[in-house]
């Protein structure tokens, strides 16, 4: 501390759990707390890699900082031998988007998903090394979402063995990709395969793009970046690309065969695996995305929160301290919410995680059975996670009132960072359309003694759930895992089964389907909400060691359920799951668990283990001696370098003059 005084000691002092054995649960396990520890900490200490100074630079300035610190991280990494995890954890801590998540993040990840063993030994080494840099070239100016509407060409000529790849329009130019603007020496590059003329639809291939000497574009291709996005420093500190090839030969060996191959003499051969396994990276990073909303979820609610316990407005009486804005119920109601659900979302990401690596092993023994399930639980819980976090950002930002929006605040720049994650791997609304897909399809099973599996075998109960009426007569009701899966599952199978009666009017479905898009969207977005109340549930049905931790989650688990039930009262209420009067027991439920927490914030959001350093924020310091820090932190604005601006005597002193001159007149 500082100034040596704790201003938040006494919140502390309160809670009712041991706050480092919840460290622990947060974590995952005691390794992963160590390890996280140790390198927020390194991190922290070291002054190269300091970010307070990132709002007040310039795009270049910012960009060049950025390299310098991707560089300086790379050194770190191999002095002190660290490995994979504790690498991608030095990264993370490290805090500003750089090509090299990308590098990491997709390129590594895309070779070794969609790359022959062959493939794989000869360019992953070279990644690892990072003797190549290399990023995702998928998306196009004319297309994002439509994948299987992409138009650049990779035309095999089998007279050099070599693939042309080509950008016939301009809508085919590459446009967004991370790391291609400036840096990217290769691209795993998504093309239509053609081969004597037919169109094989879309594969990646690696295309080396920069020369490894001098860094120039190759010839063929013409690359830059696409310019400034939302927020000042945030996400600009990622040069995204935009790249057009003309006519550019590459080798027959660089298309990624491990799903299809094209052989010496031209010939198309399918592997005997699906065909969505070219998609395979998006799965792998939405999964990684779900487990990520809940570090940005948490930072923000981390801040909000001890900012809420330091600021005090109204109330004083007789000259006394005036009320914690904490300890106002419109402010605990928005964010202790924003809490539970940070902890339900690590909750879900680990789970998936889980799910990921299932699936991964599964592939490796060639069964594709649980492929659909692993595409709806990752493109559904990224949407449901990423929204509800950039949304959760934001009103973080509104709980800290005016401070909130100041940069020194930490959330303006968290939320410009974060509210991409809405758009990437996958427009959220796209995303949900496949869930419901998914939905739709497992509904019109149900009867031919096709079981639903994993998330959705709630559904082999449709008729028990569609008769289910909630049977909750007191507010204390509502605190039984049982009586919350229940209706969250009837709401949910219910909304499914609206939706396919409602198809099944249409003659023809697709058409349907995009009539109906708005009403399926709502069905996904129940069905997700089932998956993470029932994954926070299941988490408490585990050995929770430590002091209170598992009453603290339990009363979490209960305000994120409850929470999510106010919310979509409607849809409750509409579909006769439970009554109006059963509604408000919610709601006071709610409120009886809000007065539980209160107590216990500021040890919930300690448990996060965040450095100031990571945190950024003067409003969520530790100590939370805010007022003097934001007061001094003010005069290392660059506008006050000098008491009189630059521009004043060329702009306003003149205009002072004639104001003047005129007033005498
Ligand atoms: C913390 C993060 C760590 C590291 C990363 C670092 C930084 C991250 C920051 C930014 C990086 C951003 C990168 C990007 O944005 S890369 C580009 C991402 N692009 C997208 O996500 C595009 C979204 N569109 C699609 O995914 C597909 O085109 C879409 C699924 C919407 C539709 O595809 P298509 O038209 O081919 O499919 P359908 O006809 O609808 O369905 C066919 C069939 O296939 C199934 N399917 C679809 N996708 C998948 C999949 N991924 N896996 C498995 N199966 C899939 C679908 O369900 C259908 O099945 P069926 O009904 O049985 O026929
Ligand atoms: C910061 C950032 C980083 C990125 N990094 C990469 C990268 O590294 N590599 C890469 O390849 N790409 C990258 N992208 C691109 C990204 O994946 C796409 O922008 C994303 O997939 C959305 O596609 P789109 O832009 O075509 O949106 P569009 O599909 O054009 O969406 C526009 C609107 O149309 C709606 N819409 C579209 N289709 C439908 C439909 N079928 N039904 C209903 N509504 C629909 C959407 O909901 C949205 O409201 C990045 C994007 C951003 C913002």
């Amino acid at each position: 501390m500082e100034d040596g005084v704790d201003h938040l000691a006494f919140e502390r002092n309160k809670a009712q759990f041991d706050v480092e054995d919840m460290k622990i649960i947060w974590a995952g396990s005691r390794q992963d707390f160590e390890l996280s520890d140790r390198i927020s900490r390194l991190v922290a200490s070291d002054p190269a890699f300091r970010k307070d100074d990132r709002t007040t630079l310039d795009r270049k300035e910012l960009f060049k900082n950025t390299l310098r610190k991707a560089a300086y991280a790379w050194k770190r990494i191999n002095e002190l031998r660290l490995n994979e995890q504790e690498a991608y954890k030095l990264r993370s801590f490290v805090d500003q988007p750089a090509f090299t998540d990308l590098h990491w993040g997709m390129f590594v990840p895309a070779i070794q998903g969609q790359g022959t063993d062959e493939q794989q030994q000869k360019w992953l080494p070279l990644a690892y090394r990072m003797q190549i840099i290399g990023c995702y070239a998928q998306t196009e100016l004319g297309h994002g979402s439509n994948v299987q509407g992409l138009e650049t060409t990779a035309t095999f000529d089998p007279k050099t063995d070599e693939f042309v790849i080509h950008s016939p329009t301009l809508t085919s130019s590459k446009w967004w990709p991370g790391g291609l603007g400036k840096i990217s020496t290769h691209a795993v590059a998504y093309a239509r395969l053609i081969i004597g003329g037919e169109d094989h639809g879309v594969h990646g291939f690696i295309v080396q793009l920069r020369s490894l000497d001098d860094h120039l574009p190759l010839p063929g291709i013409t690359i830059g970046d696409i310019g400034m996005k939302f927020g000042n420093a945030a996400y600009n500190t990622m040069d995204n690309g935009v790249l057009r090839f003309d006519h550019v030969r590459i080798p027959r060996n660089q298309m990624l065969m491990r799903v299809s191959q094209v052989t010496r003499e031209g010939k198309y051969v399918s592997s005997n695996v699906p065909r969505q396994l070219v998609y395979g990276t998006m799965v792998n990073v939405r999964q990684k995305i779900v487990a990520d909303a809940s570090v940005a979820l948490s930072r923000a609610v981390c801040i909000a929160t001890r900012y809420s316990a330091v600021r005090r407005q109204f109330g004083s009486h007789n000259g006394g301290l005036e009320t914690q804005v904490i300890d106002y119920k419109t402010q605990q109601a928005r964010l202790f919410p924003l809490l539970a659900s940070a902890y339900a979302f690590r909750f879900v990401g680990g789970w998936l995680k889980w799910l990921y690596m299932d699936v991964t092993e599964r592939l490796q023994a060639n069964d594709f059975s649980t492929l659909p399930e692993a595409h709806a639980c990752t493109a559904g819980l990224k949407s449901l996670t990423t929204t509800a976090t950039a949304d959760g950002i934001e009103e973080c930002r509104k709980l800290c009132g005016g401070h909130g929006y100041l940069c020194s605040s930490g959330l303006p720049e968290l939320f410009a960072v974060y509210v991409p994650a809405c758009t990437y791997e996958g427009d959220n609304v796209v995303l949900l359309l496949q869930v419901a897909r998914h939905l739709m399809k497992t509904v019109s099973q149900l009867g031919s003694g096709n079981k639903p599996v994993g998330t959705t075998a709630y559904m082999a109960r449709v008729e028990q759930l569609m008769q289910y009426h909630s049977d909750v007569e007191k507010a204390e009701d509502w605190l039984k895992p049982n009586v919350v899966l229940e209706a969250f599952e009837a709401r949910a199978s219910r909304m499914s089964v609206a939706c396919a009666q409602n198809l099944s009017k249409f003659a023809n479905p697709e058409e349907g389907f995009q009539e109906l898009a708005a009403d399926l969207v709502d069905a996904a977005v129940a069905h997700c909400q089932l998956i993470v109340v029932s994954k926070f549930i299941e988490k408490l049905q585990q050995d929770i060691p430590g002091k209170g931790v598992k009453k603290q989650l339990e009363v979490l688990c209960s305000i994120y359920a409850l929470f999510l039930l106010h919310k979509h009262l409607g849809d409750f209420l509409s579909t006769g799951c439970i009554n109006p009067k059963q509604g408000s027991l919610a709601s006071e439920q709610l409120r009886n668990l809000y007065s539980q927490v209160r107590p216990n914030a500021i040890a919930l959001v300690d448990a996060f283990n965040y450095t100031d350093h990571y945190l950024g924020s003067i409003l969520g310091r530790y100590d939370g001696n805010v007022y003097p820090k934001l007061y001094e932190e003010a005069w290392k604005d660059p506008l006050n370098d000098s008491v009189v601006p630059d521009g004043f005597k060329e702009y306003i002193q003149p205009m002072l003059k004639q104001q003047l001159r005129n007033a005498r007149l």
